[in-house]
């Protein structure tokens, strides 16, 4: 069985998860059934990926028609989207996700980015990107009464530096049980894991490959090589011995199982090192670029 962490909200979450961001809508189904047929049991899923029916159409193949796999052996997380942080759009937002995905709960529900946009309508493909001030309060109650209600098991934010969550545990009657971030070797954000692990709040490592830059990288290639591992596997694996999940993305089966491929090996303590030593602070996924918002610098 794939190794999981114990969420502050007393549910497991499964160490490697199947990344669904820029998964073409006529390959994701056949990417998700890959991803369940080589074993993960962790998907991560958001609104503003605009592929979440044809995720859940491979869900209700699996779980419904196929039989094989159980909805509660699944782990299934997806993102409130920054166009619907204002109170009366956060239910709203994730009631429109369970039905594409064709599910009645979530595991774990992530505020996207601590970045509100202007609300002009619930379809996401014509919303803008003009930035709003909504506090995080005000979507994070909202968030609280999911739990409330049965809706999700666990609520957790993404793209959060350490002030973002100090502002939130001041405040939550639910804690924030995750982080979602990028995280790799490259970008290994000691700081904000210390905080972490101090304030037993999960940190999910998403673009773990760098969105395909680090596939052929030469620092991590030698170490591959030492363990007869690819890369994607050297990558992921060191974010499992760091306690992380990891949720690498494929749209292609045979990568889809590869990226999975990391239980039979274990990297020593001076290659665990070598990797963090390769921290150059690179993020490739950088608000300051797309929107002009600066969160991190
Ligand atoms: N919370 C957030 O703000 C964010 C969350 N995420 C989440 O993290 C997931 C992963 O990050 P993402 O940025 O998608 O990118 P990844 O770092 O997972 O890299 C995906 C890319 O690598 C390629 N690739 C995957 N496996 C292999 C392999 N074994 N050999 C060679 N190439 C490979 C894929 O190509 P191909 O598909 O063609 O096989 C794709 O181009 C996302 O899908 C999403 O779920 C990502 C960014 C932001
Ligand atoms: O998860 C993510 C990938 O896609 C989005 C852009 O469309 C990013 O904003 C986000 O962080």
């Amino acid at each position: 069985m794939e190794p999981s962490y114990k969420l502050s909200s007393g549910h497991n979450i499964p160490l490697v998860g199947f990344g669904t961001w820029k998964a073409e809508t006529t390959l994701v189904g056949k990417a998700v059934e890959a991803a369940l047929d080589a074993g993960y049991r962790h998907i991560d899923c958001a609104a503003v990926y605009l592929n979440e029916k044809e995720v859940g159409e491979a869900f209700t193949k699996k779980f419904i028609t196929e039989g094989k796999i159980k909805r509660e052996d699944v782990f299934i997380t997806s993102k409130l989207w920054n166009t619907f942080h204002k109170k009366q759009h956060v239910r709203p937002a994730l009631e429109r996700t369970l039905s594409d995905l064709g599910l009645q709960y979530l595991d774990l529900y992530l505020v996207h980015w601590p970045v509100a946009f202007e609300y002009s309508s619930d379809d996401i493909k014509t919303s803008g990107s003009t930035q709003e001030f909504v506090s995080i309060r005000e979507t994070w109650e909202e968030m609280e009464k999911l739990v409330d209600a049965g809706l999700v098991k666990s609520i957790g934010l993404s793209n959060f530096n350490v002030q973002g969550l100090m502002e939130v545990l001041s405040y939550a009657r639910i804690k924030p049980a995750a982080n979602q971030v990028e995280l790799h070797p490259f970008l290994s954000q000691p700081e904000l894991k210390k905080f972490c692990d101090k304030n037993n709040i999960h940190l999910t490592a998403y673009s773990p490959l760098g969105s395909g830059a680090f596939v052929d990288n030469q620092e991590v290639a030698s170490i591959a090589k030492k363990y007869n591992k690819s890369i994607p596997n050297v990558l992921c694996k060191w974010a499992v011995q760091k306690n992380f999940s990891v949720i690498p993305k494929s749209s292609t089966p045979s990568r889809v199982a590869e990226n999975f491929d990391i239980f039979n090996f274990t990297i020593d303590e001076a290659d665990m090192l070598s990797l963090d030593n390769m921290d150059k602070n690179l993020r490739t996924c950088d608000p300051a670029k797309f929107w002009g918002v600066p969160l991190f610098n």
